[in-house]
């Protein structure tokens, strides 16, 4: 087992905000664990909708409550027409992180959750109706065109694909967008999560909690470094080029999108799941160059820097594997980490206290108000 990373310094580092019974994130200074099972165990053997299961309602599915489940999620995926009205409103322009940060507190608007007794039922419609929603404003806004997102999809990991594509996907390219969601699920006190738990503590809606994380997953420090990670890999022609240009990145100091991690010291445990189905797909496809410069890249920056690729690294080339254009990249993250944070909810609001720190103060010693002609 690699050693745990010294946690200490600016940004709340290493301090413990609170309790979960979620996940454990590289406890002894790498692994990952849903509810106590090994993320890559999980990725290998369940479907996502499995994993969503146990995160939210404490257990792996038994084979009907996962049939029960799913079919209950397959019923919710319509999209009110007010919402669709408003997506139709949102220009190709913009990001689709704003645009799923907007569908969701429209939702909540459309479909309030009037009591924390109906936590579960807004959980399971958000993770119903995310990937139509992203995706009917994508390919209206792109395309012009109205998609029906009552497909026959089985899964959350087929409704992604066929919305965005209008067809039914390969069967390798679901069983990578499963792996992936699972991959996403849930990492204990990320920012985007600690922003919903934020919220879910002042005893706020659940959209109000999804809503604010969205918006601090679409940063590029956070959840925004696969689409980075892309325009990176993207510019590069080979796997020398790759080297070369990463080298002068490096001597002017430049971050690097998809390497490093605020938690895990050698390695971040998704990325070898997510790097085996990016090489897959780079085979499949008969073009291996995006997958030839991600490896490139990966040895240059622990050679150079003892930097490791995070989770989002080899979900660049997966993505672009599957055709999914890059700016929806991040959105697949929230259809995916909508469980952990909803996990997460529903876990403050069972033991809560309002989460209000302290700052140490560094401002002005205590003055007088001037009158305004005296100022300046
Ligand atoms: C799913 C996820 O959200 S995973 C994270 C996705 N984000 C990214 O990939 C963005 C790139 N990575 C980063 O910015 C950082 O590694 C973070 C935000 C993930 C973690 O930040 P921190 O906890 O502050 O990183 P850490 O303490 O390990 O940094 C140590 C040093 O390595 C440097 N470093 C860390 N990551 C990188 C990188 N990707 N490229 C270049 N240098 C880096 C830091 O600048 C820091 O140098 P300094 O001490 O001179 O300032
Ligand atoms: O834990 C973090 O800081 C970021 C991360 O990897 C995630 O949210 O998946």
């Amino acid at each position: 087992m690699a050693n745990a990373k010294q946690l200490t310094g600016a940004g709340l580092r290493g301090q413990v905000a609170g309790k979960t019974a979620l996940s454990t994130v590289g406890k002894t200074g790498s692994g990952l664990t849903y509810r106590g099972y090994d993320v890559k165990d999980l990725a290998a053997k369940c479907d996502f909708e499995e994993v969503a299961h146990l995160i939210l309602k404490g257990e792996l599915p038994t084979a009907t409550e996962l049939s029960a489940y799913k079919t209950k999620l397959k019923s919710l995926r319509s999209l009110p027409q007010a919402l669709k009205d408003v997506l139709e409103r949102i220009p190709a322009s913009a990001h689709p992180m704003d645009v799923m940060r907007t569908g969701c507190s429209m939702l909540g608007n459309l479909e309030t959750e009037q009591s924390f007794a109906e936590q579960q039922d807004a959980t399971d419609r958000m993770l119903a109706i995310f990937p139509g929603l992203v995706n009917y404003w994508y390919n209206y806004s792109h395309h012009g065109k109205r998609i029906d997102v009552e497909t026959a999809a089985d899964s959350i990991a087929e409704q992604f694909l066929w919305t965005l594509h209008g067809e039914k996907p390969q069967a390798l390219h679901t069983e990578v967008m499963q792996a992936s969601l699972i991959l996403y699920a849930e990492h204990e006190f990320n920012a985007s999560t600690f922003t919903a738990r934020v919220c879910a503590s002042t005893l706020s809606d659940m959209h109000s909690c999804i809503t604010g994380a969205i918006g601090s997953l679409r940063g590029p420090l956070h959840g925004g470094a696969n689409e980075a990670a892309m325009e990176l890999i993207e510019k590069m022609d080979n796997a020398d080029d790759a080297e070369q240009k990463l080298l002068c990145m490096l001597a002017r100091k430049e971050k690097i999108m998809g390497f490093g991690h605020a938690v895990y010291a050698e390695s971040d445990p998704r990325n070898a799941v997510i790097k085996e189905w990016s090489e897959k797909l780079a085979n499949a496809n008969g073009d291996t160059k995006l997958y030839d410069v991600s490896v490139r890249c990966e040895a240059v920056m622990w050679r150079e820097k003892k930097l490791f690729c995070n989770a989002d690294f080899f979900h660049a080339s997966a993505y672009n594997y599957m055709g999914i254009p890059t700016k929806l990249f991040t959105p697949i993250f929230v259809c995916s980490r909508l469980s952990g944070w909803a996990a997460h909810v529903m876990e403050q609001r069972a033991d809560n206290r309002i989460i209000r720190p302290s700052a140490d103060y560094v401002g002005v010693e205590p003055r007088n108000v001037k009158p305004i002609a005296a100022r300046g």
